[in-house]
């Protein structure tokens, strides 16, 4: 089946549901997705190969790519840096799969800098309570981290509403018909 792009971003607020219908589509498609290799600074740990499980490199050198513009997103966490390079997003079309990103929304202001031009979606919560609800019953954050997602997913939500921020707008509230959507947004009837 045809897809509607080579590269497609998935982004929304944490708790919209995103993981959920990525797990769904990654076991209706198996054969289908590519996945990007993330860069660290971190050492590996045994068994991990460096290419495949990770990108290892060294701090300056990921300094200076992050600076030069080329990753799409980065953060520190305990001290080693971790991103997305927008050629380890290539390499994946290279090698004839579909590439899923899953980024937040300064991910997506960023990719919209690169000539990468996926199609971008966003998934929705169908309102700010259910949004909350569905935070705290997956029960992975504690009560200031779930604070601080709902203040960031309200950012999210401004941005989505702008028109053309996003090709599609999936709103997560059924969770079989949300993924119909999805499917329908990723594939094309040829
Ligand atoms: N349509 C739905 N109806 C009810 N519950 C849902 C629905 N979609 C997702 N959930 C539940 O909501 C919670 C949040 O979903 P999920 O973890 O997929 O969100 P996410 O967008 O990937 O979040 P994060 O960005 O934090 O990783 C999970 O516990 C999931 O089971």
């Amino acid at each position: 089946m045809q897809t509607a792009a080579k590269i497609f971003v998935i982004s929304g607020p944490s708790g919209s549901g995103k993981s959920t219908l990525l797990k769904r589509l990654f076991n209706d498609y198996p054969d289908t997705f590519g996945f990007s290799v993330s860069h660290t600074t971190r050492k590996p740990r045994p068994g991990e190969v460096n290419g495949k499980d990770y990108h290892f490199v060294e701090k300056a050198n990921m300094e200076e790519e992050v600076s030069q513009g080329k990753f799409i997103e980065s953060a520190t966490f305990s001290g080693n840096m971790y991103g997305t390079s927008i050629k380890s997003v290539e390499d994946v079309v290279a090698t004839g799969k579909v590439c899923m990103l899953d980024i937040d929304m300064q991910g997506v202001q960023s990719v919209k800098k690169t000539n990468l031009n996926p199609r971008y979606i966003f998934v929705q919560p169908p309102s700010m309570e259910i949004l909350e609800q569905r935070l705290r019953s997956r029960g992975t954050e504690k009560e200031d981290a779930i604070q601080a997602r709902l203040a960031a997913s309200k950012q999210e939500l401004e941005y989505a509403s702008q028109k053309g921020a996003y090709d599609n707008v999936i709103i997560n509230d059924d969770l079989t018909s949300a993924y119909q959507a999805l499917v329908n947004a990723i594939f094309t009837k040829a």
